[in-house]
């Protein structure tokens, strides 16, 4: 049968009306907040229970933190992609710990994960530059999210925080499942360039799915204005590299090429040494 515009335009309207029309909505948020608040009758997973009082202190909420705060009303039964990204230092898993609280004390079952690549702070928890944490789920992998927490788990979870983003080659798959077909908000968090300003992992992939992109700032560690960039410190070359302030400074776009310039002569002149160290042996 041939499609004609007006046809096009009906078979919209009648498959894409608001869910409220013509769908029986199977959950609600407001369901899935009775059984958080009554964990007699579903026991969840231990890094689930994030309680309000596992944040401390609690700033007040910006603009952007609020726009994504939406409430229930406003919120239909597709999810969301909310991506916070920027250099080292920039706050970027502070901000994806207020976004998870805020929407936790709104009565929302949270959960968040991060890659088991970074060790530094054990694997159980999601810490900041400033020590502040929040317990967590560590894997190699997003796919093994679902099998990991349980399927039943999974579909009472309303919000899932990603953190170290770039180290999880199959984010733009999850993310799209999880806010096209399963109905969760999800909120990343991670690098959106490397040391050498590259793209990182598929960060920058899923920006074209978002809801909002927030690219935050540090401060430069030599001039104190705002820093855009990471300065990795050290001779090493590879891509991943994990550490913090040891390895690694934000930096402004002047100290970035001035620092990168003198960096890269400093890891050529290296270079050479470490090969002719590794066949002296
Ligand atoms: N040069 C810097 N610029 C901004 N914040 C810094 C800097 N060095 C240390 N910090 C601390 O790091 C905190 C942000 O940590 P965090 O949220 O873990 O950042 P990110 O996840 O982006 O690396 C800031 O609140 C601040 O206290
Ligand atoms: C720039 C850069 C960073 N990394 C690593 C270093 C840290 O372990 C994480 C970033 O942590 P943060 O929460 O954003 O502070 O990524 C890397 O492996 N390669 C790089 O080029
Ligand atoms: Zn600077």
């Amino acid at each position: 049968m041939m499609l004609t515009l007006s046809r096009i335009q009906s078979l919209l309207t009648s498959t894409f009306a608001p869910p409220s029309l013509h769908l029986s909505k199977t959950k609600t948020f407001a369901s899935k907040t009775l059984l958080f608040s009554n964990p007699t009758t579903f026991q969840y997973p231990k890094f689930l229970h994030i309680k309000p009082s596992m944040f401390s202190p609690k700033p007040p909420l910006s603009a952007i933190e609020h726009r994504s705060l939406q409430t229930d009303a406003s919120r239909s039964s597709y999810g969301e992609i909310h991506v916070i990204v920027g250099p080292m230092f920039a706050g970027k898993t502070t901000s994806l710990l207020r976004r998870i609280q805020a929407e936790s004390s709104n009565g929302r079952s949270v959960a968040i994960i991060k890659s088991n690549r970074d060790t530094r702070y054990g694997l159980d928890s999601i810490v900041t530059h400033d020590g502040v944490k929040l317990p967590c789920l560590a894997l190699a992998n997003l796919s093994s999210f679902r099998q990991k927490l349980g399927t039943d788990a999974y579909d009472q979870l309303d919000v899932i925080g990603i953190d170290e983003a770039q180290f999880f080659e199959d984010l733009l798959d999850f993310c799209r499942e999880a806010a096209d077909h399963d109905g969760k908000i999800v909120i990343v968090a991670g690098l959106d360039g490397d040391y050498l300003r590259r793209s990182f992992g598929s960060v920058l992939d899923i920006i074209p799915l978002a809801d909002s992109v927030t690219k935050l700032t540090a401060r430069c560690e030599l001039c104190g204005k705002r820093a855009f960039f990471t300065l990795r410190k050290t001779e090493e070359t590879q891509t991943e590299l994990i550490g913090g302030a040891d390895v690694y400074m934000p930096v402004c776009r002047h100290h970035y090429v001035r620092g990168q310039t003198l960096l890269e002569a400093a890891r050529t002149v290296l270079e050479p040494q470490k090969v002719q160290c590794g066949s002296c042996k």
